[in-house]
């Protein structure tokens, strides 16, 4: 099976509030983004990845990923857009497989099982995504701030990255999104209106996105988390 991941980090963290964007903040001694790389660089299936970064942080991502001992013929680079379905775009124009995988650059915890079972999935299906049971009661609520509808728990799912598209299809999707200006806050919404069926695969609450400043608690809380599991199980190295 061959893999090309799109992993979009031209976001500016508006919801983080920090100096630095969050993709770039330390999450236990590195930044994020390498946490997250480091995922899909050392996955079998992976032959290249697609990095979509800022233009005026394209050189300091080029020194950081040298210094992180990445090879830039297997992590490219590309230029991001203003909205995230734009930075997704630019990257899968750069992908040269038969399957992609679209990845937040700012959910460092997925994990490799995760991948398995989506990649699985994304053959049977041509479009497959993570996604978590919801645990909140979720309601409508109208612009003026009253609830509207109660919404059914029980078919709820809180949907993760990575998606996983057969890569023709995904181009197809994006390229369609972008003539009818349908905006998407996932890519999965766009081959839904080009009415393909997607895939749900179990995903795990841990997978985090990193968004606001208290998923920087939880993320660190995660983190040791699974090093403790690690070094319980003796995988640690
Ligand atoms: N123009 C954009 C906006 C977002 N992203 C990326 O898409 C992922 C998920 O987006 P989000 O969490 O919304 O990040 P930001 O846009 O940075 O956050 P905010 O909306 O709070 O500004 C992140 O890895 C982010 O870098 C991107 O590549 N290009
Ligand atoms: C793609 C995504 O992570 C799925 O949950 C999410 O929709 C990204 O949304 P954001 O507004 O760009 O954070």
């Amino acid at each position: 099976m061959r893999v090309g991941v799109v992993i979009p980090a031209a976001g500016i963290g508006k919801r983080m509030g920090s100096t630095v964007s969050k993709q770039f903040l330390d999450l236990a001694g590195e930044p994020v983004l390498i946490r997250t790389l480091r995922i899909f660089d050392s996955h079998p299936a992976v032959g290249h990845i697609v990095l979509a970064v800022r233009e005026e942080e394209q050189e300091a991502v080029e020194s950081l990923l040298a210094r992180h001992g990445f090879d830039p013929g297997r992590v490219l680079l590309t230029k991001g857009g203003e909205e995230r379905q734009e930075s997704v775009f630019q990257g899968l124009k750069r992908v040269n497989a038969e399957w992609v995988l679209v990845h937040d650059a700012v959910r460092p915890f997925v994990t490799q099982k995760n991948i398995d079972e989506l990649l699985k999935a994304v053959q049977e299906t041509g479009a497959a995504i993570l996604a978590v049971p919801v645990k909140d009661t979720v309601k409508q609520v109208s612009p003026a701030g009253y609830v509207e509808k109660t919404l059914e728990r029980s078919r709820l799912w809180a949907v993760q990255t990575p998606q996983a598209f057969s890569r023709a299809l995904l181009l197809e999707a994006h390229a369609k999104g972008a003539q009818a200006d349908l905006p998407a806050t996932d890519d999965a919404m766009l081959a839904e209106a080009l009415g393909v069926s997607v895939k749900v695969v179990r995903g795990d609450y841990a997978n985090l996105k990193l968004t606001t400043p208290e998923d920087l608690v939880l993320a660190e809380a995660i983190w040791k988390m699974r090093r403790s599991a690690d070094d319980q199980s003796g995988t640690r190295v």
